[in-house]
């Protein structure tokens, strides 16, 4: 059987390699947090804006301000900065946080164009970050997908996968 990360790389068309690049530099540093906070504040506000009501309506139980926060701690402790996201929050559990959404191929798709957008909005980040980024997104997106759709095959499992995604980079590396 095809494990989930398997699944994400063949649906998101990213490898592992290409996925993780993101840990070959510390981007925190590189990029420092004001860069998270307005990606993540541009790709929400393009999100609660969307004209598809079927996918604003996904994000509609939470308040934009704190899937804003949300987004870019979980971003600044993923990509090596401090563990905002677990000092607050605890462990990610990606898979397990997203388990009410219905995240199916389409709206990752939406979530992704959402995301290309406000990076190519962000005149804070350099290509090659953005090209790191938005590879590690599409590839986490189909695991999400892929976690998703293990739910809807088993609704009673319990969803705590441990994966690379959700791993913390050390900030002082
Ligand atoms: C594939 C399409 C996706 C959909 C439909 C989706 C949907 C959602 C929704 C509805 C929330 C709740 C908003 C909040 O209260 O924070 C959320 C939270 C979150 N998402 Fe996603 N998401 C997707 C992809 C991703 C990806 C690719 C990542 C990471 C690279 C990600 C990381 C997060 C994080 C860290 C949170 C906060 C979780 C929490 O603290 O409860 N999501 N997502």
């Amino acid at each position: 059987m095809q494990s989930l990360q398997e699944k994400a790389s063949v649906w998101s068309g990213v490898d592992r390699a290409d996925a993780f690049a993101i840990d070959d530099s510390n981007l925190f540093e590189k990029l420092g947090l004001q860069s998270f906070i307005n990606l993540s504040t541009n790709f929400y506000t393009r999100v609660y804006d969307d004209e598809e009501e079927w996918f604003r309506s996904i994000f509609s139980d939470s308040k934009k301000e704190d899937a804003i926060q949300n987004q870019y701690e979980f971003f600044v402790q993923r990509m090596g900065g401090p563990p905002l996201y677990s000092q607050r929050k605890g462990h990610p559990a990606l898979i397990g946080r997203h388990r009410p959404f219905p995240v199916t191929h389409e709206a990752a798709e939406r979530w992704l164009q959402h995301m290309q957008n406000a990076l190519d909005d962000s005149l804070d980040i350099d290509h090659d970050s953005k090209i790191k980024m938005m590879n590690f997104f599409r590839h986490t997106a189909f695991f999400l997908v892929a976690g998703n759709e293990l739910k809807n095959q088993n609704q009673n499992q319990n969803n705590q996968v441990a994966c690379k995604h959700a791993a913390n980079k050390p900030a002082e590396e």
